[in-house]
């Protein structure tokens, strides 16, 4: 290998290849991140103001890989000296979960209480005393998950990216990766130049199948478009972080199947963001024209039946996209035919307070190290009957 080479190379600075290429630098590694678009950027999956943070979870291994997780958001916050997430016991939001009393519902309960996450119960009779301007649902349980709270993404995005660079790590933005050649050394060629390291991890969010063309492989991924939707509180501040308006989710309702979520007003005044956790299928590339709004029909009639203090018109709608694996849980594993090419894909829509602990397991994978958990729900082997390869 010439001096011009790395160590490492990962393809995609969203949140999850910025932390991979963080852990990756911080063990001394010489990496390079690559990133299609000049940063930041708002095309991929990982833009924005604001994600959920929670330990509420229907496995336990989300529930225990975020108890490790939030000690290195808060690791991550000293070393940079910034704030991430709301942390104080006056801002922490906690998370509202609601839902169907004998659905999904008692499987994040037990979840919660199986791993003593600390949880408050919130009987019909006081809820409406605990969580003002909100209608419970006939039939429906609500529980508040007091660890959640609200993370800063694009503030994210640049603390780790800056870190990253401080340890010495190499951004090349606006270079389209074009091509990519397995081998011992990989080869791995943009829109300006070729460069080339001993192992390679892709992190392309919703171009993932695109990159893993090049290298023989295609997983079962549906990019989804998300119309992220904010919403003006009829009286200023009913529904305002300050306040202590938590996070929500609302596991099933009269309107949907899939899950209604969302964050206090905060980054945009007096709108509160609420968006529904599926959307219409779109290709990366063309997410502009795909303009279906029947995830925002959803939420405006459940907005006008359980959040009366909305106006139920979206005052402003974002784009954003999900990349989801038809059982909804993360790819996380090696190639199965190159063992120095790592995938991190499918973050499915709940990737985001993951990314600490996801770049630590992909710099781990890609050293060859044994993962610090057991990643086998999170194995491509499980798509056996979908990828389009020997696997
Ligand atoms: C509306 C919305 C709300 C969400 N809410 C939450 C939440 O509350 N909590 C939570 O935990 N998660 C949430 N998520 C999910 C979370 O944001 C994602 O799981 C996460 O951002 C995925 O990150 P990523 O790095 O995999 O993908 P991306 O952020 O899309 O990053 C992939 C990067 O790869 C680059 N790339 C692709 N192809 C190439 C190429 N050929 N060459 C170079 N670069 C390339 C892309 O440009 C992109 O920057 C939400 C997502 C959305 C859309
Ligand atoms: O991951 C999260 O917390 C959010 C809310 C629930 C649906 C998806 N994303």
């Amino acid at each position: 290998m010439s001096s011009q080479d790395y160590d490492c190379i990962v393809i995609g600075a969203g949140v999850q290849g910025s932390f991979t290429a963080y852990n990756l630098a911080k063990n001394n590694k010489k990496t390079l991140l690559l990133e299609q678009f000049v940063l930041p950027h708002s095309r991929g999956s990982s833009h924005g103001q604001t994600r959920i943070i929670r330990k509420a979870y229907d496995e336990d291994y989300y529930t225990h890989m975020m108890e490790e997780c939030y000690q290195l958001w808060s690791q991550l916050e000293k070393e940079a000296n910034v704030k991430l997430y709301r942390t104080s016991s006056l801002r922490r939001t906690g998370l509202l979960v609601m839902g169907p009393e004998q659905g999904d519902y008692q499987v994040f309960k037990s979840t919660l209480e199986r791993n003593k996450v600390p949880i408050v119960i919130l009987p019909r009779e006081e809820f409406s005393q605990h969580i003002p301007h909100v209608n419970l649902s006939q039939g429906n349980a609500a529980l508040v998950d007091t660890t959640a709270g609200v993370l800063y993404a694009d503030r994210t995005l640049k603390t780790v990216q800056g870190q990253f660079q401080k340890l010495g790590g190499v951004i090349k933005d606006g270079q389209k990766v074009i091509d990519i050649t397995p081998g011992s050394v990989v080869t791995v060629t943009t829109v300006s130049g070729v460069y080339r390291a001993k192992r390679l991890v892709i992190t392309a969010g919703p171009w993932a199948n695109t990159l893993l063309s090049h290298t023989g492989l295609q997983l079962p991924l549906q990019v989804i478009k998300i119309n992220v939707c904010y919403w003006r509180e009829k009286i200023p501040g009913s529904y305002n972080v300050q306040h202590r308006f938590p996070c929500f989710i609302q596991l099933e309702s009269e309107e949907a199947k899939h899950h209604i979520y969302g964050l206090p007003s905060n980054e945009y005044p007096g709108l509160m963001k609420i968006c529904y956790h599926t959307g219409a299928e779109t290709d990366p590339d063309e997410r502009d024209r795909q303009t279906d709004r029947g995830d925002i029909d959803i939420l405006q009639r459940y907005i006008t039946r359980c959040f009366p203090g909305l106006v139920p018109i979206p005052a402003v709608v974002e784009s954003c996209m999900y990349t989801v694996t038809p059982d909804n849980h993360f790819v996380l594993d090696l190639h199965p035919t190159h063992s120095n090419i790592v995938i991190g894909a499918g973050f499915s829509g709940h990737g985001f307070k993951f990314g600490p602990i996801v770049g630590k397991l992909l710099c781990e994978l890609s050293q060859g190290e044994v993962p610090s958990y057991d990643l086998s729900p999170f194995r491509i082997r499980r798509f056996q009957a979908h990828s389009k390869s020997a696997l």
